[in-house]
């Protein structure tokens, strides 16, 4: 259903065919789920016609039923297969998608193989606009993957975390949400004391202190679909600053989250966040977007930022996550998954906000 759908959007767009590699995206078209194949040549071949065939090492032989599949066996040299898919689909030359993120030993052999007869696009000038409206059933497994770290964050709240290493912490919180989901969205980010001005920060060694903010940003999949929290939390009393821009964010994120209406430009949401910010005297230290979308993959259309044209219709999910930065200090940054519904914005993640001390 999705593929024919795909099909002829592709068609329409005027794209002869796709190259379609393992991923969110040839999950989303085909159900398939194939575990990341490494190095061994696994794609999908689409032409316009509405004809389709699976490439896949023939490790998968055994677990790729019903699906139209011709396998290649460790020794053979998986690109004559697919020059010969590539003819027989009428793919030799023209137009054609390929996945975006699509290996580059992979996407250097197909383009030997085309030898300057294929002008090749980005997959997501057709998948993105599919993809970015999810429907219930989708919807749904973002409510349960959004429970999931919910609960996690009960959990958290309950462990003595005085002392305790980031990194430590961050393993902890990652076997809570596998406990509870299919398993985390990404490696998560815990970020005490100054580290926390780093928004990316890489969990290490630095030990919890009294007096911290620490950042918590991590998610669960659940049937493939991400959800994405991430709560500031404080070890004893911090100082009045550090409670002045927690403040700051948690008004920020709900401005942003007030924001939400179907009809508006996503860059709307992101104006109602950064003016907030930026009216505190703090708009230098929010160095981010506001958010992403979020789906089969933790980053993806809608994406919120001060210049996102996306127009926001119900069915779309996203992020909102200001934060505020400081060298030397430390950062806050409060995030929940919302899902635009019946023209409003609507909360997937739903743990407390109000600062919590531990
Ligand atoms: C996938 S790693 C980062 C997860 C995090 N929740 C996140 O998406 N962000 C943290 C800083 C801003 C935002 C981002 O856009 O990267």
């Amino acid at each position: 259903m999705r593929l024919e759908k795909f099909i002829s959007e592709m068609a329409k767009a005027g794209f002869e065919g796709a190259i379609v590699s393992p991923g969110a995206n040839l999950y989303y078209l085909t159900g398939l789920h194939i575990h990341e194949a490494g190095e061994r040549l696994t794609v999908l071949v689409v032409n316009a016609e509405g004809e389709y065939m699976l490439l896949a090492p023939s490790l998968y032989e055994n677990v790729i039923e019903n699906f139209p599949a011709t396998f290649w066996r460790d020794g053979e040299n998986p690109y004559h297969r697919l020059s010969w898919i590539l003819g027989e689909l009428k793919l030799s030359e023209g137009r054609l998608l390929i996945e975006n993120t699509m290996r580059a030993d992979w996407l250097i052999n197909i383009l030997k193989l085309g030898n300057g007869r294929f002008e090749l696009y980005p997959l997501d000038l057709v998948t993105r606009e599919l993809r970015m409206r999810k429907d219930r059933h989708e919807i749904e497994a973002m409510k349960h993957a959004a429970k999931a770290v919910d609960r996690v964050f009960e959990e958290i709240l309950g462990w003595d975390l005085l002392g305790m290493r980031e990194r430590d912490l961050a393993l902890k919180i990652e076997l809570a949400v596998r406990e509870l989901s299919d398993g985390i969205s990404f490696e998560p980010i815990v970020a005490s004391g100054e580290n926390a001005a780093n928004p990316h920060h890489a969990p290490g060694d630095r030990r919890l202190r009294k007096g911290d903010l620490v950042i918590l940003d991590y998610g669960a999949k659940w049937n493939g679909y991400c959800s994405d929290i991430t709560r500031t939390i404080a070890i004893g009393q911090p100082s009045e600053k550090l409670l002045e821009i927690y403040e700051v964010v948690k008004e920020a994120q709900e401005n942003a989250y007030r924001a939400v209406r179907e009809g508006i430009p996503a860059r709307e949401v992101d104006r109602a966040a950064r003016e907030t910010i930026a009216k505190a005297g703090y708009g230098e230290y929010f160095t981010h977007r506001t958010g992403h979308g979020l789906g089969l993959d933790v980053h993806e259309e809608p994406y919120i930022g001060p210049d996102s044209e996306t127009v926001l219709e119900n069915g779309m999910t996203f992020t909102i996550e200001p934060g505020i930065y400081i060298p030397g200090l430390g950062g806050v940054r409060i995030e929940d998954d919302v899902v635009v519904q019946d023209g409003r914005g609507k909360r997937l993640t739903r743990a407390e906000r109000e600062l919590i001390r531990l």
